[in-house]
């Protein structure tokens, strides 16, 4: 009896095993006839059963009858882990390979990694010579190093994490301001005016010959925007709140840590805004949104770099506001040797912003109502002698200084013309004046660098390693 039931078993596990076999032959047929072309991301999921996954070789590790390889598409931080057999190692295989991979999507063991992706079949789309490959395998490049490779720095997992980082918070802040009622309008790159009045400017003309009768090109002399606000001002007085958030442009000779001679910034303009606490709140508002929008989408791009990148660092979104008097004050109680004059009258510096931002205890600190002499001809007019200021506010945030700059602008007619006078630009902005004839209201803007609010978010010391490709004196790479 026991031997007939072991037998009947035996045949009956033989037929088992049989069918399994066939039935994985044709599972693996069915799969790679029907496999879905993955992102990365979504292989990670585990949704599909055939995957079809393209991207680039992050790992190899052959052993004696599997082959372990990593591959990540840039959809995400974390790469798929494949597993396949010994006998489809490639020698071409290797780390920065760029491949495609078809198999079948398991549960992995591993708690780290969900799924794998058992591979039928492999293909090396592009090879990629380890020896000549400036990056290697496990090791961990630093900013400094990957900087000098604008053309392959996003292979690297810190510099494609920080990509990510940046497309998502671009699209939390035109979310902000979708939200809230804002119309976004394309402001020039080209433009015949100096918002800021600095003269920071990079002129526009062609390289050949301008036109048949030797004119300059525009017949005026035309620049790359330093700002949209003017434009934006136009808009505000017909869509009340408008926002623009695109490259500008400052052909300042600076290689420091905070500047780029072409960088992006967000700027907004608020029709019927009469104080600069209306201002400071949507300027708090944003920069609250867009952070917590990045900190909860992005968590695993934002947390290799904190754990790796800039240890130790955070990012606080509640802030201070002081007055630029009681800043003076401070810094005047201070016992800090400054190398600038701390009088009133004079310009907040760098070496100014950052013991201001640690004194109110390393948080965003708002500085509002500066010298009325300091700030460009729109700033409102506070009319309060004898220390006559302005309403303006800049938004200082540690390691970084100067985040955003904003004011009420001048909407009396009367007191613009004077200032536009006194300035010898009356018949510059006469167009600007029309704005004051002609149904004005009290209004306010911002403009805040997105770069600098990156480094912010991020703890990141130099500003050239949150965009793409940094612009600034004596570099243009690529
Ligand atoms: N839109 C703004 O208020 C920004 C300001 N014009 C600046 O360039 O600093």
């Amino acid at each position: 009896m026991f031997q007939t039931s072991a037998k009947t078993f035996s045949v009956l596990a033989a037929t088992a095993s049989a069918y399994r076999r066939v039935f994985l032959v044709g599972l693996r047929r069915y799969c790679k006839k029907t496999s879905t072309k993955l992102r990365v991301s979504e292989a990670l999921s585990g949704a599909q059963l055939g995957a079809d996954v393209k991207g680039w070789v992050r790992s190899v590790r052959p052993q004696k009858n599997n082959i372990f390889l990593h591959v990540n598409d840039g959809s995400s931080l974390q790469s798929l882990q494949i597993v396949a057999d010994a006998k489809l190692n490639d020698p071409l295989l290797t780390f920065g390979s760029a491949v495609e991979v078809t198999g079948i999507l398991k549960k992995s063991p591993h708690q780290k990694q969900p799924v794998e992706l058992e591979a039928e079949q492999i293909r090396v789309v592009g090879e990629c010579n380890p020896v000549n490959f400036p990056f290697k395998i496990k090791k961990r490049h630093s900013l400094e190093y990957i900087r000098q490779l604008p053309h392959l720095r996003c292979r690297t997992n810190a510099f494609s994490s920080l990509l990510r980082i940046r497309s998502e918070a671009t699209a939390a802040i035109h979310s902000y301001f979708k939200n809230n009622g804002f119309v976004q309008i394309h402001t020039p790159i080209i433009t015949s005016n100096d918002c800021e009045g600095a003269g920071e400017l990079f002129q526009v003309e062609p390289s050949g010959p301008a036109t048949v009768d030797d004119e300059s090109f525009f017949s005026v002399p035309a620049f790359l925007t330093v700002s949209g606000q003017l434009h934006l001002e136009v808009m505000a007085g017909a869509f009340s709140r408008v926002y623009t958030f695109g490259p500008t442009f400052r052909a300042e000779n600076s290689q420091s840590r905070r500047h780029l001679a072409e960088f992006f910034m967000v700027e907004a303009e608020i029709s019927f805004t009469e104080s600069l606490e209306d201002l400071t709140k949507v300027i708090e508002d944003v920069f609250r949104s867009a952070t917590e929008r990045v900190l909860a989408r992005c968590a695993e791009d934002v947390d290799l770099f904190h754990r790796h990148v800039t240890p130790g660092h955070r990012v606080s979104p509640d802030g201070r506001s002081i007055s630029y008097t009681e800043a003076i004050d401070i810094l005047h109680r201070s016992s800090e040797k400054f190398t600038f004059p701390t009088d009133w009258g004079c310009d907040l510096m760098t070496e100014h912003e950052k013991y201001l931002v640690k004194h109110c205890g390393n948080v965003p600190v708002f500085v509002t109502n500066y010298p009325y002499d300091l700030k460009p001809f729109y700033a409102r007019d506070n009319q309060d002698h004898p220390k006559h200021t302005a309403a303006a506010v800049d938004l200082l945030v540690p390691g970084v200084g100067e985040l955003c700059g904003g004011s009420l602008r001048e909407e009396r007619l009367n007191l613009l013309m004077d200032r536009l006078k006194r300035v010898g630009l009356e018949d510059t902005y006469n167009w600007y004046l029309d704005l004051r004839r002609f149904g004005s209201v009290p209004h306010g803007g911002f403009g805040l660098g997105f770069e600098r609010y990156l480094q912010c978010v991020l703890g990141v010391d130099n500003i050239k390693d949150v965009i793409p490709f940094p612009r600034f004196s004596h570099s243009c790479l690529l």
